[in-house]
């Protein structure tokens, strides 16, 4: 008899009736989850791609950016994809010749072609930003570098991709954008984390730029920027120093030691047993030094190294002015400085130096940097050279100069003591992409970084589909159990008591 009845109670489960709304609830599970997957699931990854030029004063480099192409893709970020060096040295320097400056960058515009999907050639960004070598031509012969500048656009504008201006970055832009890329491949920005300073040598200029609580800009309004991004407003202290780029600065110090036109100096920032020579018009042939140009001079002097670097550093003090200041605090120069605050990234010739000199460890105290430094600069010319044959003789000859201004940059003219030496990071890239003013300025000009925080999903993709998912089969449980009455036969099952 009981198996009997577990027979029918097993039965009543293949009705027409269960049947149908079995397959009927189950398609429309399969439905909605299939939905729910389609609905969100990321399409297909597509990037889009900007190209920006930094024409330094030493040299230009093309950078190639790449980023997903979904605008509402809260996890892409634009990151570098190749980047081209330029042959041959800045489009300053090609004053006399403009026309070569457009030529020299037409073998790393077509290396951009090839890296760039063809079907994207046309909508891809082109921005080219001069930084302080075309400042510096600009001031001493600006029809020079309009026609520098008209050259370059020629060259640009031939290129199938979407040429967007050619110009010169003030020094107040070039600060901020360095500042903006490294805090934001940090994902600084995006999180409302607590922004990395940015401290940038050019061969021309530098700049250091961070965020300090005590500056609100009102000291000195031409040293603030303010920025609102991601929803977060931040006042920016930069300040770029025209003429302080590591080779501005080589000229100051050598023409520092040439006031009185001799034939022979024995400079204490070059190894012992270096030798040169340099011409007078070659050397006084920039706005930083011009007004300094010795009356009576013969056409060249002879450069011998001495290789001290107490002598040295003495040389590369009284190029800056530390009288002066009407502010609360200055650098140099007469310059507004908050107090130095929180970490910061030092690139380009910054790590260039310091990586050659294995001196990137900051935990390092100052005094064996300078120890290690007085110990670089009296090495003879001649070990230094069979030590590192694969480098160019033109950079291992200064490295004994750049060091020497590099501590003393950082340590007198912007105050950096041993404990906020020790927070500064010397970089080269973050996450691939190199640190540098470029990706900000791109990042600013497609206004990729939107003012607020975007709106995220309150649930990741994989959080929702299982949601989705959960809730259809309860919905369909309750279906079925509000169905019991016409289950045949439910009547008489056993009442739970
Ligand atoms: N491996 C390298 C590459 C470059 N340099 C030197 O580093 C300095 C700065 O280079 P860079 O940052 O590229 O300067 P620019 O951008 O050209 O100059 P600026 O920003 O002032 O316009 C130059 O003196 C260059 O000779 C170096 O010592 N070692
Ligand atoms: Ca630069």
């Amino acid at each position: 008899m009981s198996a009997q009845r577990e027979m029918k109670e097993k039965n009543h489960w293949k009705t027409p009736v269960t049947i149908i709304i079995t397959v009927i609830g189950v398609i429309v599970i399969v439905a909605l989850v299939t939905v729910a997957v389609l609905q969100n699931k990321p399409l297909l990854q597509k990037y889009k791609y900007g190209i920006v030029l930094d024409a330094g004063s030493s040299h230009t480099a093309l950078y190639i950016y790449k980023w997903p192409a979904e605008k509402d893709n809260n996890t892409g970020r634009a990151e570098q994809m190749h980047v081209c060096k330029v042959k041959g040295q800045g489009i300053s320097s090609y004053a006399a010749n403009p026309w070569k400056a457009g030529e020299s960058l037409r073998a790393c515009m077509e290396e951009a072609e090839q890296w760039v999907p063809g079907k994207r050639h046309h909508e891809t960004p082109l921005y080219l930003g001069a930084t302080a070598g075309m400042r510096l031509l600009n001031m001493e012969n600006s029809t020079a570098s309009d026609k520098v500048f008209q050259a370059v656009k020629e060259a640009l504008q031939s290129s199938p991709f979407s040429y967007q201006g050619a110009r010169i970055l003030s020094g107040q832009e070039e600060g901020a954008f360095g500042w903006v890329t490294v805090n934001y491949l940090d994902d600084r920005l995006k999180q409302g984390l607590e922004t990395t300073g940015a401290l940038d040598l050019g061969g021309a200029s530098t700049q250091i730029s961070f965020v300090s609580d005590n500056f609100d800009g009102s000291e000195s309004p031409s040293n603030s920027v303010t920025f609102r991004l991601y929803g977060n407003d931040y006042n920016l202290y930069t300040h770029s120093f025209l003429c302080y780029g590591k080779d501005q600065a080589l000229r100051s110090v050598v023409a520092h030691q040439t006031q009185s036109g001799p034939e022979k100096i024995l400079d204490p920032c070059s190894n012992p047993g270096y030798n040169t020579i340099k011409n007078y018009s070659v050397l006084y042939d920039s706005p930083c030094v011009s007004n300094r140009k010795p009356q009576k001079a013969p056409a060249s002097f002879h450069l011998t190294g001495k290789g001290n670097f107490g002598e040295c550093q003495k040389i590369v003090r009284s190029i800056f002015n530390f009288t002066n200041c009407k502010y609360s605090h200055c650098s140099f120069n007469g310059v507004f400085q908050p107090h130095l605050q929180g970490a910061f990234g030092a690139f380009s010739a910054y790590y260039f130096v310091m990586s050659f000199l294995n001196l990137t460890d900051t935990s390092m105290p100052l005094e064996t940097v300078k120890e290690k430094l007085t110990s670089y600069c009296s090495t003879p010319w001649e070990q230094i050279k069979q030590q590192h044959r694969a480098v160019k003789e033109k950079y291992l000859a200064e490295y004994c100069f750049s060091g020497t201004y590099i501590l003393t940059l950082l340590t007198e003219g912007y105050n950096f003591t041993s404990e906020s030496y020790s927070k500064i990071k010397f970089i080269k890239k973050i996450k691939g992409s190199d640190a540098g003013w470029t990706l900000g300025y791109m990042l600013n000009l497609t206004n990729m970084i939107p003012a607020e925080a975007p709106d995220t999903p309150p649930l990741p993709h994989a959080g929702y589909v299982s949601i989705v998912t959960i809730m259809a089969i309860l919905l369909f449980i309750l279906f079925i159990l509000s169905l019991r009455p016409l289950w045949p036969r439910c009547s008489k099952l056993p009442q739970v008591v």
